[in-house]
């Protein structure tokens, strides 16, 4: 059965939708100090994983973490965008909206170190002594 217009319609947007999203990846990886700075993170906890040869559960874990953390930077980013583009000005709330972003990942970033550390700190521990 052929697809109707609609239907090609619905998939060329959806396809669109995947370039645009990807291209906001690469244009914020390169621009942004901070997830590059994340990713090398990313990469070093990725290496410990295969090194200590971690749990399946404990994939999940570290990969939620990276995760959780390389996307609130990614809306902290788009956050600072659109206040940026509102006003160059001095404003409360453009302080307010870009402090409250940041305090996200800071959070992301806390919760990630601590699952980081339950996770490695026995295990370096015990190669250790
Ligand atoms: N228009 C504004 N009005 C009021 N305060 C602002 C405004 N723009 C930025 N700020 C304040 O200055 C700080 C630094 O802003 P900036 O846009 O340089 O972001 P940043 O935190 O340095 O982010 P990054 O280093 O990821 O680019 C903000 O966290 C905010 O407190």
């Amino acid at each position: 059965m052929s697809l109707g217009l609609k239907d090609k319609g619905i998939r060329n947007n959806l396809f669109s939708s995947f370039r645009f999203a990807l291209s906001g990846i690469v244009r914020a990886v390169k621009k942004e100090r901070n997830l590059k700075f994340h990713l090398i993170i990313s990469s070093i906890i990725i290496f410990l994983g295969f090194y200590y040869q971690v749990s399946a559960v404990n994939w999940m874990m570290l990969a939620i973490a990276m995760g959780l953390v390389i996307t609130m930077e990614m809306m902290n980013t788009a956050i600072e965008r659109v206040v940026d583009l509102v006003t160059k000005d001095f404003h409360p709330l453009a302080k307010e909206a870009k402090d409250i972003a940041a305090g996200a990942v800071l959070v992301a970033a806390v919760v990630s170190v601590v699952i980081g550390l339950i996770i490695f700190l026995p295990k370096i521990v015990d190669s250790l002594f």
